[in-house]
């Protein structure tokens, strides 16, 4: 999806909701440098963060500059060339089980001044995008949330956790096997080359992680603002393979009270190998003059515990619903990812928007691929040719002949969008909406196939905010 995102047209719907209000909903040029930075000082408040400084808006004005940036208006307050609302959003990858990426809308910035909170702003704009993402050709949007009650009713919904990871520095005694290569401290600017090429493919592996844009890997490495206490105290380590080559990088630093040993956090480590992970990890861990080291945005499925010889050195802590997805194009976005199981299972699905609504079959095969059948002739991929299906079902049924293949019919579950995108990655299982009483089956068996179908042979995990 590599276009100019302010190409598309400013929602129409949106426009005439807030008109209706008497409020102006704009589409900001980000060469007019007064209106971005009016923008950008709205967007600050709206979350109740200082004001930026020069180096912050500077940095502010290149990231908004590559997004479609949309402001709402209010002619009749003090200062009306601030917006009262305000978004962001850009085409972005999503990562997703089988090491590839689905085409999605990455939505941020939300914020609705509290002088005009409860008038429907947010609902306009949030109802935009979706209908901008879908006229972008996004198969899923995509956000990460300040409250879990707010985009619920748009058709999102939680598809990755992340926790806090906590290890006990006099217990953190590593059994895990030597990395083949060696991990050097470097200057966090030296990185900026490399860091894009690992976090490329650290996030292409992993199911929810999506694109890095240039500025997120600036703001990990401290280069937006260097002189600031914040990029001084951090510290970069990089993981070189046995061949010299870099596979992954960490940042890092040191907080403590005089006297005190204190502790390492870090929220950056990427790896392109199970090695650099593993690297990475081990000295970050085995650092002395320290109490403990602290991991945020760190998976639900950390394998650090298997390579310490205490597990009970690792305490995981604040998990938390983290990546929010929300399923726009079901045929697309389930053609996109790999499958754990072949079979065939027919999905009707309940959209209230009406994006998503209906009934969608969708057949994988053994090797993990599949194709969706949509029976109104919609579809984005074309209707499986009928020994493909016939073979599937026949793999599904567990039988190799055709004609016991025939006569099983296709399971199929009803669920709502949002249990679409939960169940998406692989990280909500199938069986546990089923016992919350969110998936129904309407056939049996047909809740235990989805289960095996939609399972991720990784775990999905974001490790940034966005
Ligand atoms: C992707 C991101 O950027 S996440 C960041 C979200 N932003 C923030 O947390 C910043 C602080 N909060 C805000 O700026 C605002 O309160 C917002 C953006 C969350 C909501 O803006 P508003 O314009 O007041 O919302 P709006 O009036 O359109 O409400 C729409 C619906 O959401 C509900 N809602 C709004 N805010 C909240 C909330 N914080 N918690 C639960 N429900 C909410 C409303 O009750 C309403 O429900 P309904 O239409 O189903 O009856």
């Amino acid at each position: 999806m590599a276009f100019e995102p302010r190409s598309i047209p400013i929602d129409p719907d949106a426009k005439a909701a807030l008109a209706h209000r008497g409020l102006e909903y704009r589409l900001i040029d980000p060469g007019d440098t007064a209106a971005l930075d009016a923008w950008i000082d709205a967007d600050h408040r709206g979350f109740h963060h200082a004001r930026p400084r020069d180096v912050g808006q500077e940095y502010d004005r290149a990231v908004m500059s590559e997004r479609r940036v949309h402001g709402v208006y209010d002619a009749g307050i003090a200062e009306p060339d601030v917006p009262v609302a305000t978004v962001s959003s850009w085409p972005a990858g999503l990562s997703v089980p089988g090491g590839r990426s689905v085409d999605g809308w990455a939505v941020s910035s939300v914020t609705v001044s509290p002088t005009h909170r409860r008038r429907g702003i947010a609902r306009a704009l949030m109802e935009a995008e979706l209908a901008t993402a879908k006229r972008a050709g996004a198969a899923v949007a995509m956000l990460t949330v300040t409250e879990a009650t707010i985009y619920g009713r748009y058709g999102y919904a939680p598809a990755a956790k992340s926790t806090t990871v906590e290890v006990d520095r006099r217990r953190a005694r590593w059994t895990g096997p030597d990395a083949p290569g060696r991990v050097h401290f470097v200057e966090p600017s030296s990185l900026r080359e490399q860091a894009a090429a690992i976090s490329r493919r650290a996030v292409a592996r992993t199911p929810g992680e999506i694109d890095r844009w240039p500025g997120a890997l600036d703001r990990m490495l401290g280069l937006v603002d260097p002189e600031s206490d914040s990029s001084r105290s951090l510290r970069a380590l990089r993981y070189d393979d046995q061949h010299g080559q870099p596979q992954g990088f960490a940042t890092f630093r040191v907080t403590r009270e005089p006297n005190q040993p204190g502790w390492a956090e870090f929220d950056v480590l990427a790896a392109a190998t199970d090695d650099a992970e593993r690297a990475l990890w081990r000295v970050l861990v085995e650092q002395d003059f320290v109490a403990g080291v602290r991991g945020l945005l760190r998976s639900v499925d950390e394998p650090l515990e298997w390579m310490l010889e205490d597990p009970r050195a690792v305490t995981v802590r604040d998990v938390a619903d983290h990546l929010w997805v929300r399923i726009i194009d079901p045929a697309a976005a389930l053609t996109a990812r790999r499958y754990g199981a072949a079979g065939e299972l027919v999905l009707d699905i309940d959209d209230p928007l009406g994006y998503a609504s209906g009934r969608y079959t969708l057949l994988a095969s053994a090797d993990g691929k599949a194709v969706v059948h949509v029976p109104r002739g919609d579809a984005a991929t074309p209707e499986p040719a009928a020994p493909q299906r016939e073979r599937a079902r026949a793999r599904a049924a567990g039988e190799s002949g055709g004609r016991a293949a025939r006569a099983a019919e296709p399971r199929s579950i009803r669920l709502d969008v949002r249990d679409l995108a939960s169940i998406y990655l692989g990280g909500v299982r199938p069986s546990v909406l089923a016992r919350a009483g969110r998936i129904t089956e309407a056939s049996r068996g047909a809740i235990e196939l989805a289960e095996r179908m939609f399972a991720s042979a990784r775990t999905p995990h974001l490790s940034i905010w966005f």
